[in-house]
């Protein structure tokens, strides 16, 4: 079994220095040779990918109020091609980011390998904001709606198709949902597990509500998109936008577990990791954090 380690420096969908530096963080830690004890075999195409896209978009003027469109645009469609490309040869995407906006990528290259997979979404926010509700301009708060084809097209996004169905996609750990949002993800009955719910049935249940949601044979294609705030930021403190009352070390690690108990996992995202934010110890928190969730997802167990 192969997976390719697509390491994304970009902070383009957000403001914050710094998360382009996930990558090499996460790759400085170990996380290669730790997946290979796995008994991955593990390719890495390098943490300096796709840096040089916003050389050649000398101008990138705010369309309405999204900030960096053409660079966010043009880097997660060249994200969809490494993903694709590995996904068509059998190998397992493990996408280290960088800001959460890349999933427009990352998803696109797995629907076009897997058009019948589904979306498990860790996240403290919903990322599924349009151009007409987004408050920042931030893009890395949108890349669902990009997905799922919501709100007025946006010429410069025309690469992506709208692929990722409502029923396809489940949230996990949302406690820092828009306005905006929640009414689309009421108006397009998305099924959302917030930390409500993890509170309510506690981290076993909401992970087999929301599989029995998106993949109740369990025999579809799984894309994790794991946003390391989706944690409590007493576990992942280093992130862009840290959001109280998270998940714990070990609620954030069983949802990785159980994915990869499905046998159906396809792609791994893990995001927003910035080794710019905090102390020294806690950014070692936090990219060990990542680097064991990626772990957890690819079959690191207990026992
Ligand atoms: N909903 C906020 C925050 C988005 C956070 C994006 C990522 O960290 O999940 C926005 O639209 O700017
Ligand atoms: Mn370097
Ligand atoms: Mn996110
Ligand atoms: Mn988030």
């Amino acid at each position: 079994k192969s997976l390719a380690i697509v390491g994304c420096p970009f902070s383009g969908g957000q403001p914050r220095p710094g998360v382009d530096q996930g990558p090499i963080h996460l790759i400085q830690a170990g996380l290669p040779s730790q997946l290979e004890e796995l008994g991955w075999k593990v390719q890495f195409d390098g943490h300096h990918q796709f840096e040089d896209i916003a050389k050649f978009i000398t101008s990138d003027p705010d369309i309405g109020k999204l900030k960096n469109p053409r660079v966010v645009s043009k880097v997660c469609e060249a994200v969809a091609k490494s993903v694709g490309s590995h996904a068509k040869q059998g190998v397992l995407p493990v996408t280290l980011g960088g800001d959460h906006s890349l999933a427009m990528g990352t998803i696109s290259g797995t629907l076009e390998q897997y058009p019948d997979a589904c979306v498990v979404w860790i996240d403290a926010h919903a990322d599924i904001n349009t151009a007409e509700t987004t408050d920042t301009g931030n893009i890395h708060g949108m890349p669902v709606s990009f997905l799922l084809g919501l709100g007025q097209p946006i010429p410069e996004f025309a690469w992506i198709k709208p692929q990722l169905k409502p029923n396809k996609i489940v949230y996990i750990g949302l406690r820092d949902v828009d306005a905006g949002e929640k009414k689309i993800l009421r108006e397009n009955g998305i099924k959302a597990f917030s930390m409500h719910e993890v509170d309510k049935h506690g981290i076993g249940k909401v992970v087999e509500l929301a599989l029995d949601h998106v993949n109740p044979k369990r025999d579809l294609p799984i894309h994790l998109s794991f946003d390391v705030d989706a944690l409590d930021p007493t576990v992942a403190p280093s992130t862009g936008t840290p959001v109280r009352g998270g998940l714990t070390f070990r609620e954030g690690h069983y949802i990785c577990e159980a994915i990869y108990e499905t046998g159906c996992l396809v792609a791994l995202d893990i995001m927003e990791v910035n080794p710019s934010l905090a102390k020294e110890e806690e950014v070692r928190q936090t990219v060990a954090v990542g680097c064991s969730l990626a772990r957890s997802a690819l079959g690191e167990t207990l026992l």
